[in-house]
């Protein structure tokens, strides 16, 4: 029995798919693997027997990815599984932002028990009218699976778009519309968009990228939406540029004390991915990475681990997992371990992503405790896994 717990609530569409060898547990020290959404795991132990956690979404800034990989635990999360849901409360963001649906929607409801308040709507709409999407510019800062769907969207609306990334991936290129105009100042984005909407992962080089000197050349009057992390977003100097007016909104899916400190924000309770859509999509794409992860030994959109697919493990024979440090001369001590103690290698893959790597071997009878223990006392090797 493999023993999961699960840190957030994630949709029974994909823990059901764990099957009859899994149990859910609350017990995290039992467990072989997490699933999470945005539970901070930066403060915890880690379980010795802990193999694997899923993150059923995009960011990991909740998860410590260095000292999972020393640790020997791959984390996965799932990339795109959820940027339908943020496309289009991003599209909600600005419309909010453009038009006034929250003001007057609360004028209406002050008025409920007014038998005149046909009337007077008449009259009280004027100080609730807004401008129109169509024909302005928006300014898309990172173009993976989320601000690719949004700029493709906002062409769609009438508007001009313009994408700024400077990592961006061939594949993601490849979905944007080719009305998108490519920029590569950021200065340029800021200073021509009348919306500028954030879709970058939080990172230590994301963090604050948009401070006094973007707030300062950014078109004045403009709009600004931050549905990615709190942390990209330099608080003092937003307060400061919508209290002189160069940004009109600041609309932002992280509620934080300075955040409710500020005027002229819409801010909502990190409501993104909060659709019974997205919930599934990842706890599905997060559940059956885990289990291929946890039964055959294969990694798909790991965040700390290369990728490697050697197929489901053999029927015959055995199946052997190191996670290792990559640096020079790993695999040649690896493979000599396997020399040494006899064992016959019939296929392998080795596998290297920034500080990490990973060899997975087929051998045609099962390890041993011997080989086990030799592969372990190698320096640099985090983990040895039997996984068959
Ligand atoms: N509000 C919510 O509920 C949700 C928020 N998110 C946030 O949105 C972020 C983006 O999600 P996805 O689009 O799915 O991720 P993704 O990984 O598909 O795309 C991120 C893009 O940012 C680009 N990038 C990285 N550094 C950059 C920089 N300095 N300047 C410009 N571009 C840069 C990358 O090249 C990549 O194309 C996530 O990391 C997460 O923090 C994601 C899902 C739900
Ligand atoms: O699980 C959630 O609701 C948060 C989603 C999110 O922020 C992400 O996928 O990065």
């Amino acid at each position: 029995m493999r023993y999961i717990n699960c840190l957030n609530n994630i949709s029974a569409k994909g823990t059901d798919l764990l099957g009859s060898d899994y149990q859910l547990t609350d017990d995290i020290a039992q467990a072989s693997g997490v699933l999470v959404r945005s539970a901070a795991m930066h403060d915890m132990d880690l379980p010795e027997g802990l193999l694997a956690v899923a993150r059923a979404g995009a960011g990991v800034n909740n998860i410590p990815l260095d000292k999972c990989a020393e640790a020997g635990v791959v984390v996965f999360n799932t990339p795109g599984a959820n940027a339908n849901a943020v496309k289009e409360l991003v599209l909600c963001g600005m419309l909010l932002a453009s038009r006034g649906i929250l003001p007057g929607a609360a004028w209406c409801r002050e008025h409920a028990d007014s038998p005149t308040i046909g009337k007077d709507a008449e009259k009280a709409k004027k100080a609730f009218a807004g401008q129109e999407i169509s024909g302005k510019t928006l300014g898309v800062i990172g173009l993976g699976a989320i601000g690719a769907l949004v700029a493709n969207a906002a062409i769609d609306l009438g508007m001009n778009v313009l994408g700024y990334d400077p990592y961006v991936s061939a594949e993601a290129a490849w979905r944007l519309s080719p009305s998108v105009e490519h920029v590569t100042n950021l200065d340029d984005v800021l200073h021509r968009s009348d919306y500028v909407t954030i879709h970058v992962p939080a990172m230590d080089s994301t963090r604050g990228m948009i401070g006094a000197h973007e707030l300062e050349v950014a078109k004045p009057g403009c709009a600004v939406m931050n549905f990615s992390r709190d942390t990209l977003v330099d608080n003092a100097a937003m307060a400061e540029a919508l209290e002189a007016g160069r940004v009109a909104t600041y609309v932002t899916d992280f509620a934080t004390p300075e955040v409710m400190a500020m005027q002229n924000t819409i801010v909502l309770p990190h409501l993104g991915a909060s659709t019974a859509e997205a919930e599934d999509n990842c706890a599905i794409m997060a559940t059956l990475q885990m289990k291929d992860y946890l039964e055959n030994g294969n990694i798909k959109n790991s965040v700390n681990y290369p990728a490697c697919d050697m197929g489901p493990a053999p029927a015959q024979g055995g199946r052997v997992a190191v996670l290792h440090a990559n640096v020079p001369d790993m695999l040649s001590q690896i493979t000599g371990v396997f020399g040494e103690v006899g064992a016959n290698i019939d296929n392998l893959t080795n596998k290297a992503r920034g500080n990490a790597a990973y060899t997975m071997l087929d051998l045609n009878a099962p390890a041993t405790d011997e080989l086990v223990a030799k592969l372990t006392a190698i320096e640099g090797v985090h983990r040895v896994r039997i996984v068959k």
